[in-house]
């Protein structure tokens, strides 16, 4: 059984160039959120959205060098934005632990993952796993697309134009505590950053030949081993689009609907055991693109099991 949860609604696109997923935290409320984590026997306190500056106040005209004279790259889009929800983010995730509580911060695209992780990690070494399509670990220096939520490790780990930012890096992220799971779309770039890096990758490849269970035992293994806790990092992305759609990077040949109930299961089953989990994030649900909320109650449910929502 997890402590309190503290919903914590971070309605950012910024980090996908403005697509849609800002509406996801009251897509998956209205997809009954509560009611799931009531029934999956955990109390919840929703604490709102945090306020990301809307898209008709900031100067959307502003030319990227202005961006590239405040940090000193100019392929990361909306970085001064992504900066300031980053920040205030990891406040309020770092405070929710510091009351005793779960933060559960709902997405937003990926890269609100990035003040997920510093909060989590200010008063923790902290362990990672990462339900991805994606590696998400570009840096603005190899970015094909310049959208920060491909990005949110590489800012974690300080790799690049992140080393110097101090809002991004979070030291007490190791390299080799992060796990991923469910990866099927890496950019040329990226692939070598993940074959060199310290990081275990198990591939959709893996879930084919282990089964889903298996794998998310063994990357709950490699994320708590020599670290205080483990986020849970889950972009809908890595579900296959036939069951979720509404994401704005689908990707063909993600796991099914039961792979991702029983990939949350198990994460559910280890923390009944040893109380590992630290902070989840659920991003990157898209209503623009979604079927009748198809995607979010996805959301939902999946949250549900990974606190402990069974079937019988
Ligand atoms: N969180 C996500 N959906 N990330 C998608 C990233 C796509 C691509 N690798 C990029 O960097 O632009
Ligand atoms: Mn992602
Ligand atoms: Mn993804």
């Amino acid at each position: 059984m997890v402590s309190t949860v503290r919903i914590l609604g971070t309605p950012m696109d910024y980090g996908a160039n403005r697509r849609g997923v800002d509406m996801g935290p009251s897509a998956i409320r209205y997809a009954g959120l509560a009611d799931e984590l009531e029934q999956a026997g955990v109390e919840s306190v929703d604490a709102g959205d945090l306020a990301v500056p809307r898209a008709e106040e900031i100067d959307l005209d502003r030319n990227v060098e202005e961006d590239a004279d405040i940090w000193g790259v100019d392929n990361a889009k909306y970085l001064p934005e992504i900066a300031d929800v980053s920040s205030r983010l990891a406040d309020r995730v770092d405070e929710t632990i510091a009351d005793g509580e779960f933060p559960l911060v709902l997405g937003g695209d990926h890269s609100v993952a990035i003040g997920s992780l510093h909060g989590a990690a200010r008063e923790a070494d902290l362990g990672v796993v990462w339900f991805d399509a994606h590696a998400d670990l570009n840096t603005p220096e190899t970015s094909p697309s310049g959208n920060v939520h491909g990005m949110p490790l590489a800012a974690t780990l300080g790799r690049g134009s992140f080393g110097e930012m101090g809002w991004a890096h979070a030291p007490r992220v190791q390299e080799d505590s992060i796990v991923y799971v469910g990866l099927r779309s890496i950019d040329d770039r990226e692939r070598e950053l993940v074959r060199d890096s310290e990081m275990t990758a198990f591939t959709m490849a893996d879930v084919d030949e282990r089964g889903m269970t298996s794998v998310v035992e063994e990357a709950l293994e490699i994320a708590t081993d020599g670290t205080d806790g483990v986020h849970v990092s889950f972009d809908l992305d890595v579900v296959e689009p036939k069951s979720a759609p509404g994401v704005g990077t689908p990707v063909r040949g993600g796991i099914t609907y039961r792979e991702a109930h029983a990939a949350l299961e198990t994460v559910s089953e280890r923390h009944e055991r040893d109380g590992v989990l630290r902070s989840m994030d659920v991003v990157e649900v898209n209503p623009i693109l979604d079927e009748a909320n198809e995607t979010a109650e996805l959301a939902a449910e999946l949250t549900a099991s990974a606190f402990g929502k069974r079937i019988l």
